[in-house]
């Protein structure tokens, strides 16, 4: 709703309030129109201050009214209300001012920020464009190329930016509101027709095609094949270039596209699973709600590698202090310098003072550790290692210390196995770079306890990092799904497709970089090691074994070979492609014919392999092996999947991560492909479609949220 109170001096206050965002609910819409109305008509008033409660302006439209029937007056006639009253009206922005929030604000005759206020046209990153007039007014405001890069991107702005791009007038470190009743009653009785941006005309570069052409590039690299940046980047060009009311029609024409479109949807999707992931629970009744987490005051990294640097640095940014532990002193020093070059740079780039940052301190001596209450270890992936690390940690630690391993798959049970207090153990697998990725699986063992996850999600969360907590298994669930999605394109390299075929099709689906360009960049030799170390190559490869075959199942050496011949991707020059000039890519004849070899050596009959046929058999893959995730408990949930994939493996958020991707195209349609390539591949076994996705088909294909139920029939590991 929106609250009215006259004050002294004249003035109406409006306050909405809607918690936890006032986001403009229906109730929210109906009750400004009636106060806005009564605020005008009311003779004693001589100006109106919009307000948000609770610190915060307001939120944006309400998201959870975008799948039900539109009820209320719409936003645009309401702004417009505001734009036209004859008596000044000042926003006070305080905490947010988001989306529909901002746009509403834009309505009003002026904007009072407080300096922590953010404010941003987030629509962009619910599959949607600014249509309550931010297309048409911010521009206007602020001039198309600010406009422009604010609309397409829809970043946060602080209020200091805010004040210096024009968005707002003022910005105070006082009472916003305060400073805003006051500036009312000195513009009361002023013309505000000047003060109307819809009569404005937006500021113009002459290059307008140059600049809104670079502007579509940008967003083809960033995000392939998304609609709504596209359409603000149209709706921008007729701010620039038609009267407001013309720029108005094609701003909804825009929206009434985008609004039912399947990217919208799994936009949106995205925005509530990822909030939902941090409300876990496990089948034993253990939650977010009814475990507590232990404080952290201070914590420990013991390895720094490129994971523990980052991490340290993640904990030093959200005011932890930090110890840090090495072996050599020349991995200490070397250590050192990184972190702190880190460090500055970091708070060089977000103007933190370094009291903001927690201290680091750099040790060799593990007894250090004796006060901390959460050491997380980041040593090389070797098994014996770590448990020789976890056996030394349970005689240094405090008995109630949290010990966490940064394990991209190990066994977090064996690893728990050499603690004198397994319980305590957690995986956290965080994602490199670590300061940089959002992304944290927390993995819960089967003796990993209530606290340790709770005390986990609650250090992601201080990170500023989304923890999704998740069940113990080779892989955990993110590089699980991984396996087969690269397995299907080296079997499709092998019968006839090359590196850059598979890869443009997965860029155009929407990833950043397809599979072979991400191999080449993490480096060939990463895998390489772990098929080692599982006896799929190397010294353990018992003499006999066939070249294209393990256990029974197809296999392909063919990244092996790439490894034993030096390439192990960008670092050395080449892998799948070849580096001649730093960092790009170039197909690689040489590739190309080790591959027709390869081929003929294997008997192998080349083929040209279709786009739909490159994307089922690397998506349907990986999305068989979330459903067999699923089947066996190692994710709680369809959404804590997708979550994971959106925000770690660089899934295009307009296509709402593996699983409910799968349910866009159809569950039948994807069994009816898996069931398709297994029978023309039966040995590849996990092309078989697993009984949770049989079971969902026979079920008739419910919505994702209903998924959910059905598991809980099944096991669960968490
Ligand atoms: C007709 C179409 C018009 C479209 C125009 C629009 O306005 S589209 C909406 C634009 N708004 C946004 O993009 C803002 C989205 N919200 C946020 O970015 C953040 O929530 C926040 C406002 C910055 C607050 O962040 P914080 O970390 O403090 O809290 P949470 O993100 O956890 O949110 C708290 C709960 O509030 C719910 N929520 C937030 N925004 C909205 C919203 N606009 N509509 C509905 N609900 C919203 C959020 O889901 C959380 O709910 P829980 O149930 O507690 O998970």
């Amino acid at each position: 709703m929106a609250l009215y109170r006259r004050i002294p001096g004249a003035i109406a206050v409006i306050t909405l309030t809607n918690p936890p965002v006032n986001a403009l609910s229906c109730t929210v819409r109906e009750a400004i129109y009636e106060t806005v109305k009564r605020a005008t008509a009311d003779q004693e008033v001589k100006a109106i201050v919009l307000c948000g409660a609770n610190g915060k302006f307001c939120g944006g439209a309400d998201i959870k009214e975008f799948s039900r029937e539109m009820r209320g007056p719409p936003l645009v006639p309401m702004i417009d209300m505001i734009e036209e009253s004859e008596k000044p009206v000042v926003a006070v922005i305080e905490g947010v001012a988001f989306g529909g929030g901002l746009e509403l604000a834009l309505g009003c005759h002026y904007r009072i920020a407080h300096s922590g206020a953010q404010v941003g046209l987030t629509e962009v990153t619910l599959g949607l464009l600014p249509a309550a007039g931010g297309t048409q007014r911010l521009p206007r405001l602020i001039g198309v190329p600010a406009a422009l890069d604010i609309i397409t991107t829809g970043r946060h702005v602080s209020a200091q930016e805010a004040v210096r791009l024009g968005i707002v007038d003022k910005v105070t470190d006082s009472s916003a509101m305060e400073e805003a009743i006051e500036f009312a009653k000195t513009v009361a009785g002023e013309p505000m027709g000047p003060r109307r941006l819809s009569l404005w005309t937006a500021a113009c570069p002459e290059d307008l095609d140059s600049l809104l052409e670079g502007a579509l590039v940008r967003i083809r690299q960033r995000s392939r094949g998304a609609l709504a940046p596209v359409a603000c980047v149209q709706a921008v060009r007729a701010a620039a270039s038609l009267p407001f009311a013309q720029g108005m029609k094609k701003e909804q024409e825009l929206m009434a596209y985008l609004f039912t479109s399947g990217q919208a949807r799994a936009m949106q999707y995205c925005f509530f699973t990822q909030r939902a992931a941090a409300r876990w629970t496990t089948p034993s009744g253990a939650s977010w709600e009814n475990t507590k987490a232990r404080p952290v005051r201070q914590a420990a990294v013991i390895g720094l590698g490129t994971m523990g640097k980052g991490i340290a640095v993640s904990l030093s940014r959200a005011g932890i202090p930090v110890i840090a532990v090495e072996t050599e002193q020349k991995r200490l020093k070397a250590g050192r310098k990184a972190v702190n070059s880190m460090l500055t740079r970091e708070s060089q780039k977000r103007g933190l003072a370094e009291a903001h940052l927690g201290s680091i301190s750099f040790t060799l001596d593990l007894r250090k550790l004796r006060d901390t209450d959460l050491v997380i270890e980041a040593v090389f992936e070797d098994m014996a290692l770590k448990k020789q690390i976890f056996s030394k940690l349970s005689s240094v630690c405090r008995p109630d210390a949290l010990l966490c391993t940064n394990t991209s798959g190990l066994n977090i049970d064996e690893i728990a196995s050499a603690a004198s207090r397994p319980e305590l153990v957690v995986g956290t697998h965080f994602f490199a770079p670590a300061h940089v990725m959002k992304l944290l699986e927390v993995v819960c063992g089967p003796r990993t306890s209530p606290v340790a996850v709770a005390t986990a999600m609650q250090l992601a969360k201080r990170l500023e990092k989304i923890g999704v907590v998740v069940g113990n298994c080779s892989g955990f669930v993110g590089n699980r799904m991984m396996r087969p999605y690269t397995e299907q394109a080296y079997y499709l390299l092998e019968e006839g497709a090359r590196p850059e075929e598979v890869d443009l099709v997965l860029e155009e689906f929407g990833f950043a970089m397809g599979i072979f360009r991400v191999m080449d960049l993490s480096g060939l030799d990463v895998g390489w090691r772990s098929r080692k170390e599982l006896g799929l190559t190397g010294p353990k490869l018992p003499p006999g074994t066939e070249a294209r075959s393990r256990g029974g199942k197809r296999y392909s050496p063919l990244p092996d070979i790439l490894c034993e011949s030096g390439r192990l991707g960008q670092k050395t020059g080449r892998g799948w492609y070849l580096y001649e000039k730093e960092r790009v890519a170039t197909p690689d004849p040489w590739l190309q014919s080790f591959l027709e070899d390869y081929r003929s050596r294997f008997g192998i009959q080349s083929r040209r392999v279709g786009q739909d046929e490159i994307l089922e058999r690397c998506l349907y893959s990986l999305i068989n092996e979330g459903f067999r995730i699923l089947q066996e408990g190692i994710a709680a949930s369809p959404e804590d999947i997708d979550v994971i994939y959106v925000s770690g493996y660089g899934w295009p958020r307009h296509r709402g991560g593996p699983m409910f991707y799968a349910w866009m195209v159809g569950l039948p349609k994807v069994l009816d492909k898996l069931e398709h390539y297994h029978r023309t591949h039966p040995d590849i076994p996990n092309l078989a479609p697993s009984s949770m996705l049989r079971k969902l088909v026979a079920r008739g294909s419910p919505p994702v949220h209903q998924w959910r139920a059905l598991i809980q029939q099944h096991s669960s590991q968490l």
